[in-house]
């Protein structure tokens, strides 16, 4: 059963460019994206900001998913569609502080201790990573692979789901076919030789996930 103590999500979030930077918001949200998210590592609060809150009034002005990675705080002060967080950041996280303010929540899952303790907290979806090597992020754990993904997908099925990880053009059918939700992707847009082409082929194999909620 899908019952979260966050505000739900549809069922599928379709296409979800993770980005750094709020021009690849707005080109993004311009070129049909629905669900996406900004991703600054390792800055204070007060250097993400102004970022931040100009990245919530794009998400806004498109009527996107917009979900901010790791500055729980700041999403919460400029009401931001949703939270990403990892497991490692749920004991730090004022959860019911988010839960309050209402907004979206998902959680990063490397495996099925991970997976319980992200359905322990009722998130508004689940990411499940990584499926395939990746440059972007430094993982301390082997990719899952397409098998172990279909395994997961298998027992969240009611649940909104998210693959990511090393997940190009030509993976993608493979990865739609375990039949999650999404696919989160980085390299495979920020990285293609042509972005626009790129997002377009994306979207029209994962879509722009099901109507907003
Ligand atoms: C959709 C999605 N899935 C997983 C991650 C990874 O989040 P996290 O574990 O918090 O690691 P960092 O991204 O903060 O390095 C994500 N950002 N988005
Ligand atoms: C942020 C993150 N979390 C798990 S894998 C990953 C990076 C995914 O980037 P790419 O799509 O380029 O492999
Ligand atoms: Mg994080």
């Amino acid at each position: 059963m899908y019952q979260p103590d966050f505000p739900a999500v549809p069922h599928r979030l379709g296409l979800y460019p993770v980005v750094d930077s709020v021009e690849w918001i707005a080109r993004l949200l311009e070129a049909g994206v629905r669900t996406i998210q900004l991703r600054i590592k390792d800055k204070s609060d007060d250097e993400v900001e102004a970022d931040v809150t100009a990245a919530i009034a794009l998400g806004r002005r498109y009527r996107a998913r917009l979900f901010i990675n790791d500055y729980w705080q700041l999403a919460i002060k400029h009401q931001a569609y949703g939270v990403h967080l990892g497991q490692e950041d749920l004991g730090t996280t004022d959860l019911d502080a988010i839960r309050q303010a209402g907004l979206r929540l998902g959680v990063s899952t490397h495996d099925d201790m991970e997976i319980d303790v992200a359905l322990a907290v009722k998130p508004s979806y689940i990411a499940l990573g990584h499926v395939f090597p990746t440059q972007t992020k430094q993982m301390p754990s082997s990719p899952q692979g397409l098998a172990q993904l279909a395994v997961h997908i298998a027992r969240l099925k009611n649940y909104p789901t998210v693959a990511i990880g090393g997940i190009s053009l030509d993976r993608t059918p493979a990865v739609l076919a375990t039949g999650v939700g999404s696919i989160a992707v980085v390299s495979a847009i920020t990285q293609a030789p042509d972005w626009h082409m790129a997002t377009a082929q994306l979207l029209e194999m994962a879509g722009a996930g099901d109507e907003r909620s």
